[in-house]
């Protein structure tokens, strides 16, 4: 499902926690949704999956208003973090449920992804420890196939094998059955590989919207000699910088062509990619 969201405003009260986002994101790819935390992650997602309706602005998913719209919800599907399945009854319970809810429910895939979580389906949620609680949203997530699915950090309760087995299934049954997925995660550079097109938001604001290879390119370190390091950044974005003796690192922000490369090269200077979670922490505001 594509979604189009044009100057979304959400309020609680006195807060405004979504400030004028306009997004449009087309159907069939995998979107990280990365922002600190109280940056408007969730708020974002609830109003997208309906849960909440905006306070201004206009929310489309494959054209049409999500709010109160039970043949669009229907087909969206918001696995949020731990906890809130908490007070239902068995895994059994809860599969039930999502089938009953889910047009697209694959029973089969369920029973197969309860083996690899490690599941029972005579489990009881409430008893169950947080990873166990984890997985089994991801399960519901993941069977469920719906149109447009988000996880919002539901993964994060899993433990690192649980989680890498979580990737490489969503992965695998994303091919398989194409749909738009969109995933919030403080784990940048662990999910990052997974995202086509990486959204970062601040402060309830859009601060980029781009494809991950585009935004990876963007940006660069450059290292050298203090002075022809400073001549070289000066004017370009700079997103921070390290010095270590003589030598300076210093990370910009920006597309440099062959030309400004070769200027580069030839002060001595070497030009290296710089981290997602680098690219995340620069381009935001600490809230503290
Ligand atoms: N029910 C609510 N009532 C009042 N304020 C809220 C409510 N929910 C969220 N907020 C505020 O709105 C802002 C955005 O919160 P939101 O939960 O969307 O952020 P987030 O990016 O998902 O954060 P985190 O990464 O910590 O989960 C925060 O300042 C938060 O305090």
């Amino acid at each position: 499902m594509r979604v189009e969201v044009r100057d979304l405003v959400l309020r609680y009260g006195e807060k405004t926690a979504l400030d004028g986002i306009s997004l449009s994101l087309p159907e069939n790819k995998i979107y990280g949704l990365l922002g600190r935390n109280g940056s408007g992650k969730t708020s974002l997602l609830s109003v997208l999956a309906g849960f909440r309706r905006e306070s201004a602005g206009e929310v489309l998913v494959d054209g049409d208003p999500v709010f109160e719209n039970a043949a669009v919800t229907s087909r969206i599907s918001l696995i949020r973090d731990v906890g809130e399945t908490t007070d239902l009854g068995t895994v059994d319970d809860a599969l039930f449920f999502a089938e009953w809810l889910r047009e697209d429910w694959d029973a089969e895939f369920a029973r197969e992804l309860l083996e690899r979580f490690k599941l029972t389906r005579k489990m009881t949620v409430k008893t169950m420890s947080t990873g166990q609680r984890s997985a089994l949203g991801v399960i519901i997530g993941l069977a469920g196939r719906a149109p447009l699915t988000m996880f919002d950090e539901s993964y994060l309760g899993m433990d690192a094998p649980a989680r890498a087995e979580f990737y490489d299934v969503l992965l695998a049954d994303y091919m398989a059955n194409p749909r738009t997925i969109i995933m919030s995660s403080h784990l940048i550079e662990e999910v990052s590989p997974l995202f086509e097109q990486v959204v970062i938001i601040d402060l309830g604001r859009l601060v980029v919207h781009e494809e991950a290879q585009t935004l990876l390119a963007r940006g660069i370190s450059v290292t050298g000699a203090a002075a022809p390091v400073d001549a070289f950044t000066e004017g370009l974005t700079v997103l921070g910088s390290r010095q270590l003796g003589a030598t300076k690192s210093v990370m910009v922000y920006g597309d440099l062509d062959e030309a400004r490369r070769r200027e580069a090269a030839a002060a001595g200077l070497e030009l290296g990619p710089i981290a997602m979670q680098d690219l995340f922490l620069h381009l935001t505001v600490d809230p503290r």
